[in-house]
């Protein structure tokens, strides 16, 4: 944690951490670690996330901490109004918490969203942007990292790795030494200086990222001369989402070979899958996470009484075929089943 010396005055502002890093990378994995574990600290989170059907407030962990979602868009674009009004609305309770982290999609490029802690006099007076910290996945970066884009269409994970005060190394369990080597030093290609921690299930220290004091305005205008006044960005129109809620239960051997299935032909271009589901006669919601091909899946919790069972999942990515989507997750409805 930063401490001032004694003949600096302490910066009364409350620190903001943005959290980032492309779809997949482990941004939701740390923040439950940050609101699980102890460090003292009373942390105000907004989350943003990209898709048609939210599932992220349900894989957040019930925590005491305040939690405001912004699922009505990008963060870093349309829903810029929304960030800057749940500011002022946090600010006005500035006693119940001591940090305040923001969650990017994985799609967001940070810098409009750091942009905002300087060019709102309100804003920039009562908040201070502690660090950017990017969560990298280092078994999938490099797929994204290489993706040609259109003309002046920005690539969103070299922006999150270059705008990054910190970076979490993430996923090292699912590649080797060379393999880690290797993104390091496409890492330090796009950003020389940033520290770079080495991490599974991103479990970290976390006074490596919390209160760090590492957003540093003066390197960021050095590589980035427009930060403060670029207002235009675009983002890759070609990733979409397409979202599924369906009441029903599903026959879990249908949906296994179906999902094993759709991401071992498909997921190239289905960057991310994640979906809370009602398989037949489960007492528990069971929750699927994808990441290109790697599925992983556990039950989560309880379905309580007299609760509608209920599919919300959620499939981003490039040439999405919603009509094949919904109508092969549909066949996996135990009542399809037994009408076939
Ligand atoms: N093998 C492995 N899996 C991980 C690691 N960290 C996270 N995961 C898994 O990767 C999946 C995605 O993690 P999330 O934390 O949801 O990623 P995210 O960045 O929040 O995803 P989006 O918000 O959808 O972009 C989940 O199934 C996690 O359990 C890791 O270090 N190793």
């Amino acid at each position: 944690m930063t401490t001032p010396t004694s003949d600096e005055p302490r910066d009364q502002r409350v620190p903001v951490t943005v959290l980032t890093g492309f779809l997949g990378s482990g941004k939701t994995t740390l923040l439950n670690r940050i609101l699980t574990e102890q460090h003292g600290l009373r942390i105000a989170v907004i989350e943003n996330e990209f898709g048609e059907v939210g599932v992220d407030d349900a894989l957040v962990l019930d925590s005491e901490e305040e939690i405001f979602e912004m699922n009505n868009g990008c963060i870093c674009c349309t829903v810029r109004g929304d960030l800057i009004r749940i500011l002022g609305a946090l600010m006005r309770r500035r006693e119940k918490f001591d940090h305040i982290l923001i969650e990017t999609t994985g799609l967001a490029d940070p810098a409009p969203v750091a942009q905002t802690f300087f060019m709102d006099d309100e804003i920039a007076a009562q908040l201070r942007l502690d660090a950017i910290v990017t969560l990298v996945d280092a078994a999938h970066v490099l797929q994204h990292l290489d993706e040609v884009k259109p003309e002046g269409v920005e690539n969103e994970a070299v922006e999150q790795i270059a705008f990054a005060d910190r970076i979490v190394l993430n996923k090292t369990d699912l590649v080797d030494e060379s393999a880690i080597a290797e993104v390091t030093d496409r890492i330090r290609a796009i950003n020389s200086s940033v520290q770079i921690i080495p991490a599974q299930h991103a479990e970290i220290y976390l006074p490596q990222v919390l209160d760090v004091g590492a957003f540093d305005l003066e390197r960021v205008l050095a590589e980035d001369p427009s930060f403060l006044t670029e207002t235009e960005h675009q983002h890759d129109t070609t990733v979409t989402s397409v979202g599924i809620d369906l009441t029903g239960e599903l026959d879990e051997e249908r949906l296994n070979r179906w999902l094993g299935t759709l991401l071992r032909t498909k997921g190239v271009d289905i960057f991310r899958s994640k979906g809370i589901l009602a398989l037949a006669g489960a007492p528990k919601q069971y929750v699927f996470q994808g990441v290109h091909m790697l599925l992983v899946g556990e039950f989560g919790r309880h379905w309580h009484d007299g609760e509608q069972r209920r599919n919300r999942l959620v499939f981003i990515g490039r040439n999405l075929d919603r009509e094949a989507l919904e109508c092969g997750f549909a066949d996996c409805l135990a009542t399809a089943g037994a009408a076939a």
